[in-house]
């Protein structure tokens, strides 16, 4: 399905109930699915979200969790130490191509037995779940935090716990810290000090209802809107002021593009601000790689530059999204280069009209050109990928008034 946006209303107004977080949706039901007494609410209704509470229930063999990293990541080390249960986890041909040595290596050193049923280092994986009672463990941390938070979630159920020691620089910290705070919000205690990860033991917890918050990755196409809209008024439930979620920086970046933030209970609310706005912005971006595509198509709509750094995990999400940034953001006309951990943006106004812009499998490509649409009419290639994270994007898009239809 592709999808022609556009829109006359230079003035945005609505209120949104954004869906839960992905992240810690996906942490959650794996916390639950080790500890039967939690209760979840507000989670994430992503197809992430969906193929992992699949993965969980389900008796399988074969485990297909399509393009969810983190479902990949969580349920390598979920099976790995279920004992007595064997698994093949796969997902899709991009997943396929996600590296998972790492974590595969980690858990072996702890005992685990896992095996590549293709290439090595890469899904599908065989998994003969083991009972593990070694605990120390050293992971390089450069990579993908996926897999710190995945030996993480499932130490409190190990006999001893688990003791990591991270190797090099620590990528996207936020979403270790998200998972420990979580540990700790069921009593579970562990410790974060400089290198070294400790997660303690726990076979019971309390009863408890864990209240996800609402997906602030997802909350960033907002940001965008209120940036390049004349006027705008956004407000979305349910976030937090402190929030467990990294990306939520949106507010202090966005400062920078004229979106002022004002929380209220659950609520928070955008507002465009008239003012001043540099001509290039800098963002080190090591601990929120998710924003990074819609922070460059705002700087695009705005016609200011931008230099982002922190952004060597991006060609091993969903796509190498370097690399689809610089072929996109050039068809629109941008002056853009990237190297294996940057990106630059030049400064221009002129933005080309009626562009097909392609998703590569990528929701946030489909949703991160969306904005743009209060530019210039644009195309979205294959706009269902948004499901990914964020089923109701176009519905919740409309009711900001573009005009949305097949192309
Ligand atoms: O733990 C998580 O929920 C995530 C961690 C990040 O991945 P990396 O640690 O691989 O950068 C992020 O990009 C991803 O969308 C979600
Ligand atoms: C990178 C992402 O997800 P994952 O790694 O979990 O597939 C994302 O949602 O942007």
């Amino acid at each position: 399905m592709n999808l022609l946006l556009q829109t006359s209303h230079s003035n945005l107004q609505a209120q949104i109930a954004v869906t839960g977080s992905k992240s810690e949706t996906n942490r959650l039901l794996l916390l639950q699915a080790l500890f039967p007494n939690i209760t979840l609410a507000n989670t994430s209704n992503s197809d992430d979200s969906e193929v992992m509470q699949k993965a969980l229930k389900g008796n399988e063999e074969i485990v297909d969790i399509h393009h969810a990293g983190t479902a990949m990541r969580f349920l390598t080390a979920y099976f790995a130490v279920n004992e007595g249960r064997e698994v093949v986890l796969t997902g899709s041909q991009r997943m396929t191509e996600r590296p998972i040595k790492v974590l595969v290596e980690a858990l072996q050193q702890l005992g685990a037995q896992i095996s590549y049923e293709n290439e090595v280092g890469y899904p599908p994986i065989r998994i003969k779940g083991q009972k593990i009672t070694a605990s120390k463990v050293n992971i390089p941390a450069n990579v993908s935090s996926q897999y710190i938070s995945a030996l993480s979630l499932v130490a409190p159920k190990l006999e001893n716990g688990i003791e990591i020691t991270l190797v090099g620089e620590i990528t996207s910290v936020p979403y270790i810290k998200m998972t420990l705070a979580l540990l700790n919000d069921l009593d579970i205690k562990t410790s974060f000090e400089g290198n070294v990860i400790t997660v303690y033991p726990k076979q019971k917890v309390e009863s408890k209802v864990m209240t996800v918050e609402s997906d602030w990755s997802s909350a960033s196409y907002f940001f965008s809107l209120a940036a390049l809209a004349e006027n705008a008024t956004i407000s979305l439930t349910s976030y937090k002021e402190t929030s467990l979620q990294g990306d939520s920086a949106l507010v202090e970046i966005y400062k920078q593009m004229g979106v002022d933030t004002h929380f209220e209970e659950n609520k928070m609310t955008l507002t465009k601000q008239a003012g001043f706005i540099p001509q290039t912005v800098n963002f080190e971006l090591n601990n929120t790689p998710d924003i990074a595509q819609t922070i460059v198509v705002t700087c695009l709509g705005l016609g200011i530059g931008c230099h982002l750094t922190g952004l060597h995990t991006l060609k091993i999400k969903e796509t190498d999204r370097l690399e689809a940034l610089r072929i996109e953001m050039t068809k629109l006309g941008a002056n853009i280069s990237v190297t294996n951990d940057s990106l630059t943006l030049v400064a221009s106004n002129a933005i080309n009209h009626n562009v097909p812009i392609a998703t590569y499998n990528d929701h946030r490509m489909a949703m991160a050109f969306a904005p743009l649409a209060l530019k210039v009419p644009i195309i979205i290639e294959n706009a269902e990928v948004v499901s990914k994270s964020y089923p109701d994007f176009w519905n919740d898009l409309k009711t900001l008034g573009f005009e949305i239809s097949e192309k």
